[in-house]
């Protein structure tokens, strides 16, 4: 492992680095992957201003989701007694979580940053990029100093950050974000989330599992709001089964619980109620990296959302400077990320054979519990398009594997166009939603109509996915198409 220089070339720090690149890639996430053989006789330049990786791999989906393995663990254990099956938690060894997780992760931000600093073709720069030209960067290095390169291709593949309301900023009272609370010392015995969305779902989840009282401040007046509104109502009302929810409600005013200040917060909410924690962690979105970029100095117009604006393609408004990835893309998600990341390495050496952006279909999960897994369009918006549509929902208690689950509260909710007989739209909320609902992506993907889906194969029997073979059989189509 070289050591942590902010320049960092064929495994030694180079004073005076190569300056011209073939190809200069900002953010060493999902652009990382850029890399592909189709550069190995081109010059390479990764550049990256926090830890090498990325989100997901570092503090997004890859953490988060081990942590939630384990928060669902421990919830099982709990609820073992409704089978017949008596157990006891007798705890939760956190330190151990957090420190088997990060064990796993943080070599490999280390050996990533290592494949690329002595990659024969490739300099790994440490340092904030912003654009001082026409495909011109000058790099804040990380340890002082800047280095200015120049590409004749760049990729801003620069992700998002927490935006954290000034509530919370103006007050001085400590608090985390997604980006700092996995890695805490030891669970605290209340814990206060201010969001309502995916962060503040997964995380009420893992914490409460783990033994925490959570409370959950959202300003709207349900969680998860996003989704098809008959998932987002049920979810919002087994999260009140779990957590302490108050919705529709605004922070007004943050402080800290002792007067001398130390560990501890009190939030003042606008309805005169008050929350009380140990811990604060802010989940109120993230947006887009662009605006430290300086884009208006290498011609990259940017949309009012801080978006960076693309076409199709992933070209930006700057000849030869792309973007994909949460700092451009329609969906802060890594699979979106990852797809677009392919069309961009295919593009970047195929000029007069361009791809476009695979943006049809896009799928996400919720990994709270209950899990939720969704695509397509939901009943809401499908009224609101006026297009005609025809929906069935499928109960999981109503299948053979749901009487084994005992299940009261899970669902498969199913949104077809009765005329092609295809379907629209796919909804679910219960265990293993986020695998269950894979065909349903596929079937909408290749354009397969419901009745072929649901008879064009076989479905194990008394699997779980009985459910989804249930739900397709359950539309009401006119006729078989
Ligand atoms: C807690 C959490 C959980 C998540 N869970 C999921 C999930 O389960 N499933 C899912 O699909 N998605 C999930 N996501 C979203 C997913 O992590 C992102 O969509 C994805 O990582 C975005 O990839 P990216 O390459 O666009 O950006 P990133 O991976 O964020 O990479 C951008 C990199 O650019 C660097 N950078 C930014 N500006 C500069 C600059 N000016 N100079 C140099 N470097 C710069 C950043 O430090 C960063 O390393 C989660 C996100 C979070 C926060
Ligand atoms: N499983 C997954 O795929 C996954 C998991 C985590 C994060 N992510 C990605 O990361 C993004 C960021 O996650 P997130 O949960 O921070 O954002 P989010 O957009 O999902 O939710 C933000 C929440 O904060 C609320 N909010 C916004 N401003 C506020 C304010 N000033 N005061 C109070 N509440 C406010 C919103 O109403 C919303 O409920 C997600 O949109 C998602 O794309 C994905």
């Amino acid at each position: 492992m070289p050591p942590a220089r902010s320049v960092v070339s064929g495994g030694t720090y180079a004073a005076t680095v190569t300056s011209h690149f073939d190809l200069a890639i900002i953010g060493s996430g999902s652009g990382n992957s850029l890399v592909t053989p189709d550069f190995d006789d081109k010059r390479v330049a990764v550049i990256e201003h926090g830890t090498f990786g990325g989100t997901c791999i570092n503090v997004g989906c890859i953490p988060t989701k081990m942590f939630v393995y384990a928060a669902d663990l421990a919830r099982e254990v709990r609820e073992a007694g409704r089978y017949g099956v008596d157990a006891t938690l007798e705890g939760v060894r956190w330190a151990d979580v957090r420190d088997r997780i990060f064990g796993r992760i943080d070599p490999i931000s280390e050996g990533g940053l290592r494949y690329r600093a002595e990659g024969p073709n490739t300099t790994a720069f440490l340092g904030h990029a912003r654009f001082t030209g026409d495909r011109r960067l000058t790099i804040d290095l990380t340890d002082g100093g800047e280095e200015t390169i120049t590409a004749d291709q760049v990729v801003v593949a620069t992700g998002a950050h927490p935006v954290v309301p000034e509530v919370v900023t103006a007050s001085g009272v400590p608090f985390h974000t997604s980006d700092t609370v996995m890695r805490i010392d030891e669970l605290p015995r209340r814990l206060a989330i201010v969001g309502g969305g995916y962060i503040a779902a997964e995380m009420a989840h893992v914490f409460s599992s783990f033994g925490v009282h959570v409370t959950l401040v959202a300003r709207s007046p349900q969680l998860l709001r996003h989704l098809d509104a008959e998932i987002s109502e049920r979810f919002t009302d087994l999260a009140r089964e779990q957590w302490d929810v108050r919705t529709g409600a605004t922070v007004v005013k943050v402080e800290p619980l002792e007067p001398n200040g130390g560990a501890g917060v009190r939030l003042s909410l606008d309805d005169a109620s008050t929350v009380e924690a140990d811990l604060l962690l802010v989940a109120t979105g993230r947006e887009p990296s662009s605006a430290g970029l300086d884009p208006a100095a290498g011609g990259i117009r940017v949309r009012e959302d801080g978006r960076v604006e693309v076409d199709a393609y992933g070209r930006t408004s700057a000849p030869g400077v792309w973007a994909l990835g949460d700092v451009s893309a329609p969906l802060q998600l890594k699979h979106v990320a990852n797809a677009e990341a392919r069309t961009v390495a295919h593009n970047l050496v195929h000029p007069d054979d361009l791809r476009a952006f695979p943006h049809d279909h896009i799928p996400s999960g919720v990994f709270s519990h209950p899990q939720i897994a969704t695509v397509g369009l939901t009943q809401g918006e499908c009224i609101d398009q006026g297009l005609p549509h025809v929906t069935y929902v499928q109960k999981f208690g109503d299948t053979a594997y749901g009487w084994a689950m005992e299940d009261t509260t899970s669902l498969c909710k199913l949104v077809a166009d009765p005329t092609t007989g295809r379907l629209l739209g796919a909804h679910l909320m219960g265990p293993q939603a986020t695998t269950l609902i894979q065909p349903l992506i596929q079937g909408m993907s290749s354009g397969t109509t419901v009745h072929d889906l649901a008879r064009g194969q076989y479905w194990i029997h008394p699997a779980l996915s009985e459910v989804v073979e249930n739900a397709l059989l359950g539309l009401p189509l006119d006729a078989p198409t």
